[in-house]
This record gives structure tokens, C-alpha cells and sequence, in this order.
């Protein structure tokens, strides 16, 4: 069986030391679209601070190999996934130059029916990240079906609207933050996972959402953002636009993202972004 949870869950995956500088710093925030009229993304002079969405890539940024899904329990092809959900707890700012240790383990494993959702949970002193992966055709094994985290939008205006549009190269800058995934420049391989063409990283469109929400209502602080959960609830293609909603509540925002220029399909749903 592909998936065994009695092996899977709690099972410990190889520790990291992580490493990076301005130089990964700044690259990630070219692989969000960051633009020569941002200084404070793109210019280590002029630096605000790290977007803590940083964390996503801190732990893959010098891979060159595809990610792979052969854990202890788990051995499932790659082009059966997609990228779920994904949470960040940030303990503290992200420096620009910084080094940690990263324990990971499999935190859950979902049984959603069609699809079984796997948890996996990596933990450092400056954050905690959890990615939740989609596997389809996987479900059905009798396990529990998991929490469903809905964020609902309140019933009203959005306090702010922001379009970021993205390249046509957007995944292939992204890639080289260490998610050498084929699905997302390959034609052939994303032919083979059900796509119609290469498809963006739900990690980038998770990163340009958060930056929007910087730039327009936190003042352009990325250390304003304490924590940050989304749903991929549809997929984005390069060059396509991204329409961000958001509204302010107590203590947090809540964001939904679609495709402008696809009807607003939606791409991120349940996006919760909590504040200090
Ligand atoms: C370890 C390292 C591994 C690295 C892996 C590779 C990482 C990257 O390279 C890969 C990527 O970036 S992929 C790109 C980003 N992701 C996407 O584009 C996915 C977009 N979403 C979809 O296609 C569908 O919503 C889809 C397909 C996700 C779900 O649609 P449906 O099948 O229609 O599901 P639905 O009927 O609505 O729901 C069934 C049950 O599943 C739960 N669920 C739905 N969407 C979920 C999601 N996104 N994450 C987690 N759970 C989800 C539903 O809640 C429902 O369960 P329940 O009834 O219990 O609530």
C-alpha cells in the first residue's frame, strides 16, 4: 500500500541545518514578482525586513533535485500531489542572514475519501511550518477524515483589493528557491499529472498573497505577520493575474485570492494571516 499510516504518522523525517543570506533573500522576493520600484524587497540597502513567508523555502533552498514523497510509510509518485493547505507559526522575524536547525516529522495522514491528505510538520526556534499534500486516488483506507479549517469572509466589502500580476516565468524564477517539482515546467510531466500546461507553485501564489497583504495594509512591515494559513483551492498558471481581497477583523486579516483573468476562479480560500 502506497500509504501506510500506522508507519507514517509521528514518524520522525531527517533534521536540517538551515542556512541563507540576503543573496537567498532577495531571490526569493524576485521569484514573488518584487519589482525595481521596491526597494525594500529587492536592495539589501534598503531592506524592511525578510517576508516571513521565507520560511517555505528556508528549508529546501539548495535543492536541485525534485521533491519526493518516499517517507517512512509513504511512497507515492509525485504526479498524484498537489500542495493542500500550508500554515506558518513565526515565532520571531526572519533575519536576512540566519542559520537554524529544522526537525521534521508526519504529523497526520487524512483519509478523505478520494483522496488522502498527508501533514507534515517542520519545526524551528524562528517558525513552524505544516503542508498539507493532496493525494489523489489515495483515500478510502478507513482513516479519520481530519478537521476541516474554514475561514469564512464576513459579509461584507473587502477592506482592500490587490492585483498582482504574475510572469510567465513566475515558476521558472521560483523553481530556484529549491522546489524543482517537473509540474511546474515541464509540458510532458504536467500533461501526465491531469494539467492542461506547467502550473504555479502553490507556495508562490502564497507568497505574492502575503506580500500584497504587506504592502496594502500592514504598512509594508513584514514582521507585522504572526501567522498564516491558506488553502490551495485552485490552481494558478504563469502570466495570469492574482486578485486579492482582504479584511481587516480583530487581530488578524482574512484574505481570499482568485484569478482575475479567469472569472475569479478561486485560487487561495480559508487565508487567515494573524498579526502582532
Ligand atoms: C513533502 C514535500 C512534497 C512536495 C509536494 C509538491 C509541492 C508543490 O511542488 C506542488 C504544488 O505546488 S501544486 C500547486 C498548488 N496546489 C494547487 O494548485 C491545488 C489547487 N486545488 C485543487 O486543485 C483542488 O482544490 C483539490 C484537488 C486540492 C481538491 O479538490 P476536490 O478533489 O474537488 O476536493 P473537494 O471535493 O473539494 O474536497 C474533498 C475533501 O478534501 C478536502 N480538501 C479539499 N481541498 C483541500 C486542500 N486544498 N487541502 C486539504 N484538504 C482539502 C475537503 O475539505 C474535503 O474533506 P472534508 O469533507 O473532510 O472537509
Amino acid at each position: 500500500m502506497p500509504i501506510n499510516p500506522a508507519v507514517a504518522v509521528g514518524a520522525e523525517l531527517p533534521g536540517r541545518d538551515l542556512s541563507w543570506d540576503s543573496t537567498d533573500v532577495l531571490l526569493y522576493h524576485l521569484a514573488l514578482g518584487a519589482g525595481p520600484n521596491e526597494l525594500s524587497y529587492v536592495y539589501e540597502g534598503a531592506l524592511r525586513g525578510v517576508l516571513p513567508t521565507f520560511a517555505t523555502v528556508a528549508t529546501t533552498l539548495r535543492d536541485t533535485e525534485p521533491p519526493t514523497l518516499t517517507m517512512p510509510g509513504i511512497d507515492i509518485d509525485l504526479a498524484r500531489v498537489v500542495h493542500g493547505r500550508q500554515e506558518l507559526e513565526l515565532h520571531q522575524p526572519i533575519p536576512t542572514k540566519g542559520r537554524c536547525a529544522a526537525r521534521s516529522r508526519i504529523a497526520a495522514v487524512y483519509d478523505k475519501g478520494s483522496a488522502a491528505v498527508i501533514v507534515t510538520e517542520t519545526s524551528t526556534e524562528l517558525f513552524t511550518s505544516r503542508i498539507s499534500i493532496f493525494v489523489k486516488g489515495e483515500g478510502g483506507f478507513g482513516g479519520e477524515r481530519g478537521p476541516t479549517a474554514r475561514v469564512p469572509v464576513p459579509d461584507r466589502a473587502p477592506d482592500a483589493v490587490a492585483l498582482s500580476p504574475t510572469d510567465a516565468r513566475q515558476a521558472l524564477w521560483y523553481r530556484l528557491c529549491g522546489d524543482r517539482n517537473p509540474l511546474h515546467v515541464d509540458p510532458a510531466f504536467a500533461a501526465h499529472a491531469g494539467f492542461p500546461r506547467p502550473i504555479l507553485h502553490g507556495l508562490c501564489t502564497y507568497g505574492i498573497v502575503a506580500k500584497a497583504a504587506v504592502d496594502t495594509l500592514l504598512d509594508g512591515d513584514p514582521d507585522r505577520m504572526a501567522g498564516y494559513q491558506a488553502r490551495f483551492a485552485g490552481v494558478v498558471f504563469p502570466g495570469e493575474t492574482l486578485r486579492t481581497e482582504m479584511w481587516r477583523e480583530d487581530g488578524r486579516l482574512v484574505l481570499r485570492a482568485s484569478v482575475a483573468d479567469r472569472d475569479d476562479a478561486l485560487a487561495l480560500s480559508d487565508v487567515s494571516i494573524t498579526l502582532r
